[in-house]
């Protein structure tokens, strides 16, 4: 492939930047617990992020990825969830190897960073901040920014107007179906790590434009200084 020279990066965050599971995992299981349910383990819920924490908390209740759980189980459940993660948002997580130093390096190249998640703000940007990755960003575009989270474009396409590039020359690094599908409809580039969540399927079946095994690798996609 010949090498990019995009007019801004837009980074996803959970499954990408920041292995965000455990934390998600314990608050999951303490619902569950405090629901008088069976726990479902970190492997579990690997599978269900990345349509934001009530997608989350929806398929934590009924165990599986597609489908809903009662309407009264879950006005019960999602207050206790949004709860225990509002004080577990960051403790357990862990910046993926690599990702200060690409970070770095892209800005280093002169090019502009942002942030796109499904992950709702209220918990977006203390994990940025206390991650100490918040401050390289121009724009960060959380779960309820929009009115419409990925796989829907209006998230990145929100990014791209804010920073003034036309989004033919963005590019977008993720991890999941719902970000190449956003990168596609939106008409970003789109990279995808392997390393994310993807509900327990193959990220290479959703063909982006190209396929890492670490987070450093798409240095050699992008033009350098
Ligand atoms: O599901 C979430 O809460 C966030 O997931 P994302 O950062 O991969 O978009
Ligand atoms: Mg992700």
């Amino acid at each position: 492939m010949e090498k990019l020279k995009p007019g801004f990066v837009l980074f996803d965050l959970d499954g990408t930047l920041i292995d965000s599971v455990p934390d998600l995992a314990y608050c999951v299981d303490e619902m569950m617990k405090a629901l008088d349910m069976p726990v479902r383990g970190e492997a579990a819920v690997r599978n269900w992020v990345g349509n934001g924490v009530q997608r989350l908390t929806e398929r934590a209740l009924i165990n599986a990825v597609e489908g809903m759980p009662d309407q009264e189980l879950m006005d019960k459940a999602y207050p206790i969830f949004l709860e225990l993660y509002k004080h577990n948002y960051s403790q357990r997580s862990r910046i993926y190897d690599g990702v200060v130093e690409g970070i770095e390096w892209i800005i280093e190249q002169g090019y502009r960073v942002a942030c796109v998640t499904n992950k709702a703000e209220a918990f977006t940007i203390p994990l940025l901040k206390d991650k100490g990755l918040h401050d390289y960003f121009e724009v960060i575009v959380s779960g309820d920014t929009c009115a419409e989270k990925k796989p829907h474009p209006m998230p990145l396409l929100y990014a791209a107007e804010k920073l003034g590039v036309a989004p033919e020359n963005a590019l977008m690094i993720g991890d999941s179906r719902s970000d190449v599908k956003a990168a596609r409809a939106a008409g970003f580039h789109i990279f995808c790590m392997t390393y994310g969540y993807n509900h327990g399927e193959d990220i290479r079946d959703y063909k982006p434009d190209v396929i890492a095994d670490s987070f450093l690798e798409f240095k050699d996609y992008l033009v350098s200084k």
